[in-house]
């Protein structure tokens, strides 16, 4: 005998599938390849996302499977940015301002969840991360690839930073060399406004352009609400890097990173960086 209700009495069901529910909460089923029922689990691919958290620490260390799972989540994350920057470059090339700022929005939205899961890491002691701290030597968020290449498609494109991986694999390596080629989520941005009949050919026509649009918003709403959107993108990547350092302070101190950097005071270098200085300095000028 089975629980399962019988083909028939399932409302919707195609013959020969069985339901998980009762009759009346069923009302159709969807199948994979050759019949085989889709399920949640190979639908989202569990049992590779579940065996892929491989502790270095032996005997396990209570936090390291924490600080595992942070990192998969945030490179997932980075995966769904590099989809949503790409398309929204695209839709600014494609003349879609609308499309662009809706994913822009959603580009922020996201970003605002990897801020605030730093703080799941804090719950974490120094003293709980060096059980296993040293183990990961040389590895280290540096190595980031996908983090490295948002920065790139965001238009941010420092080419020293291809040589100053180490470890990288040579998909990664191409991707990056890829990213310093392809256009930017700015190079579209100051496709839109040359499309809009503004000057735009040199950094101080685009520099008017954008103070003109400021003014005008009657005339610019759609550039205007898009370079809103941008900067959103702008600082939330900037209060990411902000919230790091300040959790590397509070778990290393001054003391050098796995990676082979200062630690902090690398960090601490990198906070003034900006994806579009000239939005920024649009500010002084209104
Ligand atoms: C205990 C937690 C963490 C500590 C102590 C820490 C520490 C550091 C240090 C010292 C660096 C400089 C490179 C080095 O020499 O190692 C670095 C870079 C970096 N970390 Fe972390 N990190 C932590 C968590 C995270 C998390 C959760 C992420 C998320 C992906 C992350 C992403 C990065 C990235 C992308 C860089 C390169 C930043 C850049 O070049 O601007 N880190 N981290
Ligand atoms: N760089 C960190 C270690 C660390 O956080 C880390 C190590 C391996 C893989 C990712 C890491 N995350 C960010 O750097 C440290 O120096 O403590």
């Amino acid at each position: 005998m089975t629980n399962e209700p019988s083909a028939d009495s399932v409302v919707g069901c195609p013959v020969g599938a069985s339901s998980d529910f009762g009759d009346e909460t069923v009302t159709s089923h969807h199948f994979g390849e050759e019949g085989a029922k889709l399920t949640y689990g190979s639908y989202l691919r569990l049992e590779q996302l579940l065996t892929a958290q491989v502790l270095e620490s032996d005997p396990p260390a209570h936090d390291e499977l924490l600080f595992i799972t942070i990192h998969q989540v945030y490179e997932l994350w980075f995966k769904q940015l590099l989809h949503e920057v790409d398309a929204a470059t695209e839709a600014m090339f494609g003349g879609r301002l609308w499309w662009a700022k809706h994913l822009l929005k959603r580009v922020a939205t996201i970003e605002d969840v990897l801020i605030r899961q730093i703080a799941v890491l804090e719950t974490m002691t120094p003293q709980d991360f060096l059980v296993f701290r040293e183990l990961l030597s040389p590895a280290s968020g540096f190595q980031s690839a996908q983090f490295r290449e948002l920065e790139f498609a965001s238009g941010a494109k420092d080419p020293t930073y291809l040589k100053r991986f180490r470890g990288l694999t040579d998909a990664e390596q191409k991707r990056l060399a890829e990213r310093l080629e392809a256009p930017s989520l700015w190079d579209g941005f100051v496709h839109a406004v040359a499309q809009s009949g503004l000057p735009a050919g040199t950094e101080d026509e685009l520099r008017d352009s954008l103070v003109e649009v400021a003014r005008d918003r009657d005339g610019h709403g759609e550039l205007w609400e898009l370079s809103e959107a941008l900067l959103d993108h702008d600082e939330a990547a900037a209060l990411w890097r902000a919230r790091h350092v300040t959790m590397v302070e509070r778990q290393i101190g001054t003391k050098s990173g796995t990676g082979g950097s200062t630690g902090a005071p690398y960090l601490r270098s990198r906070l003034g960086l900006h994806y579009f200085p000239l939005l920024w300095e649009l500010r002084s000028f209104l």
